[in-house]
């Protein structure tokens, strides 16, 4: 919300979107998330630039591992920094701006698959409320009213 406050643009194609989708008079549903792409690419550029938990939670490394020209020695304590990787010029177009826009085009999703956008985490540790949460923050973010 602070991000659509601080890009009217951005706020007004959102509001848009729920006039057109929802209407006024009721709030959003559950099963309508998915009518609503650019409140997801909202979301989605909101977690590359403000993930909630930036260094995930930490590994250990079970044995000694070479990932490009870096050795990881057995036991180190790996933090995965995503505040960085959301914010890496050579992922990102003008990273420091919020742009939805480039979800549109981006089939980049935040389930695990996509390195580059991993607000939940990945793999076996990636976070079980995932589901919960991800339906949260839209029917949240979704009551925002037509102006
Ligand atoms: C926007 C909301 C949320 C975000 C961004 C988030 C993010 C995360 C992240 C990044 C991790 C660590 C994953 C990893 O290091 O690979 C995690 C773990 C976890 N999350 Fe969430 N989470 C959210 C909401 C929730 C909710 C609503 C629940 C429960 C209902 C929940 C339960 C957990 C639990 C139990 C773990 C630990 C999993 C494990 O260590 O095996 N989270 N979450």
């Amino acid at each position: 919300m602070a991000e659509l406050l601080q890009n009217p643009l951005s706020m007004a194609k959102a509001c848009d979107e729920l006039r057109r989708v929802i209407g006024s008079g009721r709030n959003i549903e559950e099963t309508e998330i998915g009518q609503l792409p650019y409140l997801q690419a909202v979301i989605k550029e909101t977690f590359r630039l403000h993930p909630p938990v930036p260094l995930l939670l930490p590994r250990r490394a079970e044995k000694t591992t070479k990932i490009m020209d870096y050795t990881i020695p057995e036991g180190s304590r790996v933090l995965i920094n995503i505040w960085a990787i959301g914010r890496d010029a050579n992922i990102w177009s003008e990273p420091e701006k919020f742009i939805p826009e480039r979800f549109l085009v981006k089939t980049v999703d935040f389930k695990g698959g996509d390195f580059e956008l991993i607000p939940f985490g990945a793999g076996r540790r990636i976070c079980p409320g995932m589901p919960l949460a991800v339906r949260m923050v839209h029917l949240v973010l979704g009551v925002i009213k037509p102006v």
